[in-house]
């Protein structure tokens, strides 16, 4: 089979150099095309280079639908208005999306799952293995424990991050609350501050840190009387989010469409 052309937007990003970067590293998949806002800096540059690659010939450009016409995925990590739009461009040329973008709200969340009736989408929060295989464990976790453990997401970021809690301490989150066969929306403390009372039995609290460099950290704890269970995923590389990515598209191709996740796409559960 040909390798899969895959479409980059949001080139010039964090996210956007690892995966041109993730794309040139494996086998079966290629780099058609390179996105960024229209009046970024980086139009008009070579793709690879930008990612520290050296050239491929791939210029950075700003419209999203040629680059669409001629892929047949499009990797997307950028803001939330602007993958809901892209979920759109990308059903419209019925061409695989990856989406790892985070912070989405309920209706941005139902656009793109409109957009998956015409196209396979795959989202998640984390595109990483080892935090997919963190989550089958907090459910296990929570599904043993009974609601005299309290559950709490800690989690830490670089200061450039601009959503809070990350979409993996939802990702957990949402874990927990299935193993615990609750609903998260409904049993989950997101911010504390001030009087805040006794902690309130069997919610899903969360906790978040922002600063340096930091790529990403994750703590699960299950806290009972007199000990606590900690499971954490430490992320080292963003490299380990767009090897996902990439996997994620490949494993996608000629799908039903669909909205998927990563526990799909790794077959983990
Ligand atoms: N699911 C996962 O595994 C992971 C998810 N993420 C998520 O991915 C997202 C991006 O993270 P990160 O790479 O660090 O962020 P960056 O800000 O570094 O990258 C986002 C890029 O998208 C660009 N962009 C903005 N608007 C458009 C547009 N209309 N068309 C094309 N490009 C556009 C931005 O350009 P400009 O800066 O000029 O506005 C920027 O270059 C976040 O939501 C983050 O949480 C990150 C890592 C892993
Ligand atoms: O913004 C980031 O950097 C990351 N975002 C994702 C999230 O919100 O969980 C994934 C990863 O932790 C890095």
């Amino acid at each position: 089979m040909a390798d899969m052309r895959l479409a980059v937007v949001g080139a010039a990003g964090r996210m956007g150099q690892a995966l041109i970067r993730a794309i040139d590293a494996v086998d079966g998949a290629a780099l058609a095309a390179a996105v960024e806002r229209s009046g970024s800096d980086a139009l008009g540059r070579d793709a690879g280079e930008l990612a520290r690659l050296g050239p491929v010939g791939v210029a950075i450009g700003d419209d999203a639908e040629a680059a669409f016409a001629a892929a047949d995925g499009v990797l997307d990590f950028t803001a939330p208005a602007v993958s809901v739009e892209f979920s759109r461009l990308a059903a419209d040329a019925g061409i695989v999306h990856v989406i790892g973008t985070t912070g989405l709200d309920a209706a941005q969340e139902d656009a793109i799952r409109a957009n998956a009736a015409r196209a396979a989408i795959v989202k998640s929060g984390n595109m990483s293995l080892g935090v997919n295989l963190l989550s089958v464990l907090v459910r296990q976790a929570a599904k043993a424990l009974d609601a005299d453990w309290d559950i709490e997401v800690v989690e830490m970021h670089h200061k450039h991050k601009v959503d809070a809690p990350s979409g993996t301490a939802y990702l957990l989150g949402e874990a927990a609350a299935e193993g615990r066969g609750v609903d998260l929306s409904d049993n989950s403390v997101r911010v504390r501050d001030g009087q805040t009372g006794p902690r309130p039995k069997g919610t899903i609290g969360f906790a978040t840190l922002r600063g340096g460099s930091v790529v990403g950290e994750h703590s699960v704890l299950l806290a009972g009387e007199g000990e606590v269970v900690e499971l954490t995923h430490r992320a080292l590389d963003r490299s380990i989010f767009a090897r996902g990515a990439v996997k994620a598209a490949l494993w996608a191709r000629n799908r039903d469409p669909g909205l998927y996740s990563m526990l799909d796409v790794l077959g983990i559960s």
